[in-house]
């Protein structure tokens, strides 16, 4: 049987979608309105102190099309934390004129097909990728995959030097778009409904596109990738949600 492949897990990932209620949002008084643009005000400047105490990360966007308005993204170093700022948020004021949209939980995952020689409890380059600071580029693009099981193309199934051959030729596409798409890979088994979470940034929206297609050609996509829905937002800061909520 194929030798399972070693994972480094790091911080614990929730993202969080949320589509705005704007009939709810229209009728509520100024004075509500202002209470729930305020308290989410607080709850962020928490979540960015934590960030700067490297104790967690937290990014905040709005997003294109009709899946959802906004995705709220938070990594922490355990599962219990996450819970505890989902159930925060949920009680806040600006959550009563938002309907959950979509949520994924996942924890960063590096694996160790490209570990060669390298302590990742140890190496500061792998430390710093399994806790990572959420970049804060302008744009973001987000979707669930999983790996093929099928009669013909089953990932487990196939050898580990195979896969990880395959996980080179990956990577490799992947570089060409150093600058231009950073990723955050989150592993999912046993989480949610999809194996892994791809979270990629970008400066220019468009990247995405060239690098997700450039990559359909790649082995291990065309062959052994399935995905979910695909989400795309803005990073906003949060004083940029009252321009957003704003009548
Ligand atoms: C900037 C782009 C970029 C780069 C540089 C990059 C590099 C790498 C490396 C070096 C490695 C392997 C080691 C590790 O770190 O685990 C990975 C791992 C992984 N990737 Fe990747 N990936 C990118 C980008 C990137 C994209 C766009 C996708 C979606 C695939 C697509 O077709 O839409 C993806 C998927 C994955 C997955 C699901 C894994 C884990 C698979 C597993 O079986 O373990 N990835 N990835």
């Amino acid at each position: 049987m194929p030798e399972a492949v070693e994972t480094f897990d790091g911080w614990y990932c929730l993202h969080d979608f949320r589509k705005v209620d704007w009939n709810a949002w229209k009728l509520a008084s100024q004075e509500e309105r202002d209470q729930a643009l305020n308290e989410f005000n607080e709850l962020m400047q928490g979540w960015e102190e934590i960030e700067s105490n490297r104790e967690g990360s937290v990014g905040f966007y709005q997003m294109i099309g009709q899946k959802a308005d906004l995705l709220i993204m938070n990594l922490r170093p355990t599962m219990d934390e996450l819970t505890d700022l989902e159930t925060a948020f949920n009680k806040t004021k600006l959550a009563e004129f938002l309907i959950p949209a979509y949520s994924f939980v996942s924890v960063v995952e590096l694996s160790a097909y490209m570990a060669k020689g390298k302590d990742p409890d140890t190496d500061p380059e792998f430390q710093a990728r399994l806790k990572p600071v959420l970049p804060k580029w302008e744009h973001i693009c987000f979707y669930p995959m999983d790996r093929k099981k099928d009669a013909v193309n089953n990932w487990f199934m196939e050898e580990k030097d195979e896969r990880g051959r395959l996980m080179y030729e990956h990577g490799m596409t992947g570089r060409k778009y150093a600058g231009k798409v950073r990723q955050i890979i989150t592993g999912s088994i046993g989480f949610d409904d999809w194996e892994w979470g791809v979270t990629l940034y970008a400066h220019e929206m468009i990247q995405f596109k060239k690098l997700i297609y450039e990559m359909r050609f790649d082995e291990v996509s065309a062959r052994f990738a399935d995905f979910g829905e695909f989400f795309i937002g803005h990073r906003k800061t949060k004083e940029d949600l009252n321009q957003i909520m704003a009548l």
